[in-house]
C-alpha cells in the first residue's frame, strides 16, 4: 500500500496590539508539509529513525531544526496525537519533506505552524477522523495561548480564549511539556480534555492588507514572555478591553476607518515591557501614524516580536521602506513582506491512496 498527501499551515500574527493572548491573523506564508508512506520503497532507510521517520526540510530553519523524528516539535507533535490513540510510531517507510517560508522566533507564529502541522499530521497518518476543533486541543496542551493556534488551524481574524478548568485539569494541561512531547508509550500518554479552546472567527475587511516588516533577529517566545509582569493595573487592563471591543468590529467595516483602527491597535499590556528586547520599538510604533503615511491603518508589534505587523490599504511600499530606514537607524537590518490572511486556516489534501 502506498499513500501520499499534503498540508499547508498559514502563520499568524498574535495581539493586534490590545488583544494579548486574545486575537490573532492566519497570514499568507506556510509551512508545507508533502508526506509519502511506501513501506516498500522507503520502508528499510526509514528505520534509520526510531519512528520509521525519513524528516527533511528546505527554508526557513532548515539549517536548525532537529530531524530525529522524537525530537522535532513537527513530528513530536504528530507522534503525541498518534499515541493518544493507541499507536506508537508512524507507519515503516513514512517520509516526511518540508518546505518552510516561516521564520522561527520573529513572531509570526512559527511554533504555532509546527504544532497545528504536527496535529493534522497525526490526525491524517492515523486516518483518526479528529475535527479541527478537536486537534485544536492536543495543540493547546503543548501552546497554551490559543491566540496563534486559532488562527492558524481556523483561518481568518481570531479571537478565543482556554476553557476555565478545575484545578486538577488545570495540573494535567499545564505540566512540564517534556511530559506531553516525551512520554514515547501509548499506555502512559496524557490525552487532551475535549474543549480546552473556544473561539469566534470576526469579519476582515479585504481591502485591508498586512505589512510585515521583519527584524533579522529572533526572540523567543519564552523571552519575550519572561519580560511581562505577573499582574497588572486596574486602568491598563480597561484601556486594552476598551481598544479590543472597538478593534474587532472596526476591521471589518467595508470602508475601514484610520481614525478609529489607529488608537484601538494601542497596547499597555505587552508591547510597552518587549521594548527591552526590540530596539527601535518605541519609536516605530509612535512616529509612523496614518497622517505621517496615507493608507496605514494601526500598526503593533506582531505576537512577542520582533516583527511589526502594519495594517493598510495603500502605500505599502513606502509604509515598508520607511519603516525599514528607521530600524536601520537603531542598526536592525530588516525584511518586510506583504502578507493577506489566510482564510482557510490549515488544510490537508489527499494526493494518492493505492
Ligand atoms: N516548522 C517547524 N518545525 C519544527 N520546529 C519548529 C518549526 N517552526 C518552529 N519550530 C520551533 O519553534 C521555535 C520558535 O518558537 P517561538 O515560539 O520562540 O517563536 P515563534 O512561534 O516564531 O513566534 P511567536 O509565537 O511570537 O509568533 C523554533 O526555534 C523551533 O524550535
Ligand atoms: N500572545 C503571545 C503570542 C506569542 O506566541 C505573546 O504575545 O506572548
Amino acid at each position: 500500500m502506498s499513500r501520499e498527501f499534503t498540508i499547508k499551515v498559514p502563520a499568524s500574527s498574535a495581539n493586534i496590539g490590545p488583544g494579548f493572548d486574545v486575537l490573532g491573523i492566519a497570514l499568507n506564508l506556510y509551512l508545507s508539509i508533502n508526506v509519502k508512506i511506501d513501506a516498500h520503497q522507503y520502508g528499510e532507510l526509514s528505520l534509520q529513525d526510531p519512528n520509521n521517520c525519513i524528516l527533511s526540510y528546505e527554508g526557513e530553519g532548515a539549517d536548525v531544526v532537529p530531524l530525529q523524528s522524537d525530537k522535532n516539535l513537527l513530528t513530536q507533535m504528530a507522534l503525541y496525537v498518534l499515541r493518544c490513540h493507541g499507536i506508537n510510531h508512524f507507519p515503516l517507510g513514512t517520509k516526511i519533506s518540508v518546505h518552510n517560508q516561516v521564520p522561527f522566533g520573529r513572531g509570526l507564529g512559527s511554533s504555532g505552524t509546527a504544532v497545528v502541522g504536527g496535529a493534522l499530521l497525526g490526525n491524517a497518518i492515523g486516518e483518526l477522523g479528529l475535527s479541527k476543533q478537536r486537534c485544536l486541543d492536543y495543540c493547546l496542551m503543548v501552546e497554551r495561548h490559543p491566540d496563534n493556534i486559532s488562527a492558524t488551524m481556523m483561518g481568518g481574524f481570531v479571537g478565543s480564549f482556554l476553557r476555565q478548568l478545575s484545578d486538577k485539569g488545570y495540573q494535567l494541561v499545564h505540566q512540564p511539556l517534556k511530559n506531553v512531547l516525551e512520554n514515547f508509550s501509548a499506555d502512559s500518554t496524557i490525552d487532551a480534555p475535549l474543549n480546552l479552546g473556544t473561539h469566534v472567527t470576526y469579519n476582515w475587511c479585504q481591502k485591508i492588507k498586512c505589512v510585515a516588516i521583519i527584524p533579522q533577529f529572533e526572540v523567543s517566545t519564552s523571552k519575550s514572555r519572561s519580560v511581562l509582569p505577573e499582574s497588572y493595573k486596574r486602568a491598563d487592563v480597561v484601556f486594552n478591553l476598551q481598544r479590543l471591543a472597538v478593534l474587532t468590529s472596526a476591521v471589518g467595516s467595508d470602508i475601514p476607518d484610520p481614525a478609529l483602527i489607529y488608537p484601538a491597535m494601542q497596547d499597555r499590556l505587552h508591547q510597552p515591557y518587549r521594548k527591552a528586547l526590540i530596539p527601535g520599538l518605541s519609536s516605530v510604533v509612535s512616529e509612523f501614524t496614518p497622517q505621517t503615511h496615507t493608507g496605514l491603518l494601526g500598526i503593533c508589534l506582531s505576537g512577542a516580536g520582533p516583527t511589526i505587523l502594519c495594517l493598510a490599504t495603500e502605500n505599502f511600499e513606502r509604509i515598508a521602506r520607511d519603516i525599514v530606514a528607521r530600524f536601520k537607524q537603531e542598526k536592525v537590518e530588516c525584511k518586510w513582506l506583504l502578507l493577506e490572511p489566510a482564510y482557510d486556516g490549515a488544510t490537508v489534501e489527499e494526493v494518492s491512496k493505492l
